[in-house]
């Protein structure tokens, strides 16, 4: 019902919509457990388009309207409550609603998380990579499959908690890889669903003492831990900071940035900024882990992609032992194929973003078959300002209206047709996406590079003999859980077969 309402013509597509209509999300994404997605995706093929899935909200499947939904900082985009209230970090720039709010908390964040700045950081990944390499051989020796989904996730944390906050719990290090972090991450993703509909049960959580929400919610522990080490760690720094030689200010962390920033003493206060702290180490660990093990399994699973790919990293790789400048893996066009391909199919953020145009009014034209002699019939949406208006990534990067055989991994695809690069959209687009792209893709190349490219000095590779099989979990066909295990050795290949 509610999608024939949003197929209605005209300029008033959410002025009849009854409350209980968010049941119909509700059903679909708590109690199927984040199944809206795809009942979302069904509604298009059905209805057109443009639909309204909740009460307030509508949802737009055509790519070439992205930019005009997710724009540059002189149209004015806010966020939308419903979505942003989940996370509980609501004074975070990730979390701010407000579009003039938001950019003046964003300016504090994005010189930290700058190209220039990123590129410094080599070594340092570097670091983590080496620490990756040692335990991918501890596998290859024992000969027990290495869950690349777990390895990653612990990369991914370990080096955007290094620069992000100075330190790291150094999970890749762990015999497990302490995947504490990624369960809590895949726990509060889930609990997200929940919460939106029922904001209340936030507030009597964040009541509670830390204790007790671990006994009532064991698998957040993680995140809790983070939160009173993030809550320390900045409230130490703030009262430190016009001494240069205090240990807290040995090395610059996301938090030097914003207390060197422009904004207002108000906005510095550590009542806010470990809220900044706490998300960004979430939104860059399971997301980048994500394209990480997607590319991985593809490239060990189809080797005639590998094979090319090492083709072309031993033209900059070869014999040195030593990694590229990340400039230089920048510019090989296979690798950079290899990773968008990653990007586009692995599900790091599989939500829809909501954007409210608080000024403008947005005109969408709808195409459905059914004209005269086969031809399309327009309708104009007129979608006045205060309306939650949203897309999914997913949905676009996985449809075959912009993707041939979208579900294949086929590198080639972004060397063949350069139009392509319109359609992806992992980071969003305008004022509200990634601030941590710079880092992301620093990562996704380093990484790519150092697994399936690198030889230690002594001539020995990283990747000698990989397999891989997957073990993932479908919904409705689609959705990948990255539940990847790689098998080191052909012996540990077979064994598996
Ligand atoms: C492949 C990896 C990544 C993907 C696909 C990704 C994707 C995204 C997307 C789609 C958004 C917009 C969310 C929204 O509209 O609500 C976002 C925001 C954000 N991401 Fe990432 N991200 C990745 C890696 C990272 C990393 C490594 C960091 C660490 C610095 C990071 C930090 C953030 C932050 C802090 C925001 C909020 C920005 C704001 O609202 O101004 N992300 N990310």
């Amino acid at each position: 019902m509610v999608f024939l309402l949003a197929k209605t013509e005209g300029d008033s597509l959410v002025d009849f919509s009854p409350k209980w209509l968010s049941l119909y999300e509700f059903y679909y994404d708590v109690i199927k457990a984040g199944q809206y997605i795809w009942k979302i995706r069904q509604l298009h093929d059905q209805y057109g388009p443009i639909i309204r899935i909740n009460p307030e909200e509508v949802h737009i499947q055509d790519a070439n309207f992205y930019d005009e939904v997710y724009t540059g900082a002189t149209h004015k985009r806010n966020k939308w409550s419903f979505f942003t209230n989940q996370s509980g970090l609501t004074s975070s720039a990730f979390a701010t609603n407000d579009h003039d709010l938001h950019r003046m908390r964003r300016g504090a964040l994005n010189p930290y998380f700058s190209k220039q700045k990123v590129r410094q950081l080599q070594p340092r990944i570097e670091k983590s990579l080496k620490n990756l390499l040692g335990r991918v051989d501890d596998f290859r020796i024992s000969g027990e499959p290495l869950m690349v989904g777990l390895a990653y996730a612990a990369l991914a944390n370990d080096i955007v908690m290094d620069y992000a906050l100075g330190r790291s719990e150094n999970r890749l290090l762990a015999p497990d890889f302490d995947p504490s972090f990624k369960e809590a991450g895949e726990a509060g993703a889930k609990l997200g669903h929940l919460v939106k509909q029922l904001p209340w049960l936030l507030q009597i959580m964040k009541i509670l003492p830390d204790n007790m929400q671990v006994i009532l919610n064991p698998v957040m522990a993680s995140f809790i831990k983070l939160n009173q080490d993030v809550i320390r760690h900045v409230a130490r720094i703030y009262s430190h900071r016009h001494d240069p030689h205090n240990q807290y200010n040995s090395q610059t962390t996301v938090f030097h940035e914003i207390l060197q920033s422009d904004l207002p003493e108000h906005e510095k206060m550590p009542t806010r900024l470990w809220q900044d702290g706490q998300v960004t180490v979430i939104a860059g660990t399971l997301t980048t882990a994500a394209a990480l093990s997607e590319i991985t399994f593809h490239l060990l699973d189809q080797p005639m992609h590998l094979r090319k790919l090492k083709t072309e990293l031993d033209t900059v790789t070869s014999g040195s032992g030593q990694l590229p400048e990340m400039a230089k893996l920048e510019q090989l066009p296979y690798l950079t194929a290899v990773i968008k391909e990653g990007l586009r199919l692995s599900s790091g953020i599989s939500t829809r973003l909501q954007r409210i145009a608080t000024e403008e009014t947005l005109v969408f034209t709808a195409r459905y078959p059914g004209g005269i002699d086969g031809n399309t019939i327009e309708k104009k949406y007129t979608l006045r300002p205060g309306i939650p208006l949203s897309m999914t990534g997913l949905l676009i990067h996985h449809s075959p209206t912009y993707f041939e055989d979208p579900m294949t991994f086929w590198p080639q695809r972004w060397l063949e047709d350069k139009s392509l690069d319109k359609y992806l959209v992992p980071f969003s687009r305008g004022t509200r996406s990634c601030v941590g792209i710079n880092l992301a893709y620093a990562e996704l190349y380093l990484t790519i590079a150092t697994v399936f490219g690198f030889r230690f000095k002594d001539g020995r590779k990283g990747t000698a003999d990989w397999g891989a099989r997957s073990h993932f979990t479908k919904a409705d066909g689609y959705l990948k859980m990255d539940f990847y295990q790689v098998y080191l050795d052909s012996a540990a290949t077979a064994r598996a077969k």
